[in-house]
């Protein structure tokens, strides 16, 4: 869990990555990754791979595993479903409400409130993306309670579409808003970060981390960004 000076970068593989990529990356990653200090690496893959991705870093300093979503119903007759309380001891995180899977697979504010509340039960931390427009309707969906032991990421859709990020300004005001909202929760920030632009973004003081898609892809790309920060 990100501590009081450290800061996280997840790495959201997103559904990019092929079984074979999957192996390459993993291999470059163990051979190259140095942990950096204050940084916490949370690696957030598709259920397929969560065995696998846990195993190979399980051993690797400063490196979380994710799932990107998890199930707003416990074990039972939910075909199709995962249950988060299977990957407790393998997943420390869980997304919930990403862009992606509100935008694509249609979730409703309880469905993921509903996720944020397996994901918490099941001693998972939650990523809790959201926009603006959604954060104050979402969070009032969500328990007190659960709130408590959730991050918050501040992913708008322009920046994630257009791969630009926006500029730290914004980010703090957005970081700012999202903090009053959810009680002093951590807030990280996510859409068009990459090498170029993830120093700027780190130092913005009210941001605990940020989210990065396409520049993890390339495991290069990513270890190369990640040295920017040591
Ligand atoms: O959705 C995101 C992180 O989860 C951001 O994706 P990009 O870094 O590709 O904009």
């Amino acid at each position: 869990m990100v501590s009081e000076q450290g800061k996280m970068v997840v790495a959201n593989w997103k559904a990019a990555l092929s079984p074979v990529k999957v192996k390459q990356w993993l291999d470059v990653f163990r051979q190259r990754y140095r942990p950096v200090s204050g940084i916490e690496v949370v690696l957030a893959v598709p259920s397929l791979y969560l065995r696998q991705v846990y195993r190979e870093v399980a051993s690797l300093d400063g490196v979380a595993v994710a799932a990107q979503h998890v199930s707003p119903y416990p074990p039972g007759a939910y075909t199709g479903a995962l249950p988060a309380v299977w990957l407790a001891g393998m997943a420390g995180y869980t997304l919930a409400g990403h862009r992606e899977t509100r935008k694509y697979f249609h979730e409703t504010l309880q469905e993921v409130a509903g996720q944020v509340r397996e994901a918490v039960s099941a001693g998972l931390v939650p990523i809790l993306c959201m926009e603006r427009a959604v954060a104050t309707a979402q969070i009032a969906a969500i328990d007190s309670g659960d709130l408590e032991r959730t991050v918050l990421s501040y992913t708008p859709s322009d920046a994630v579409q257009l791969e630009v990020a926006h500029g730290a300004r914004e980010v703090r005001d957005a970081a700012a808003f999202f903090s009053a909202l959810s009680g002093g929760r951590p807030v990280l920030y996510g859409g068009g970060v990459n090498r170029e632009n993830i120093q700027e973004l780190m130092g913005v003081p009210e941001l605990a981390g940020v989210m990065v898609g396409r520049s993890c892809l390339d495991v290069s790309e990513f270890l190369d960004l990640l040295e920017t920060l040591r």
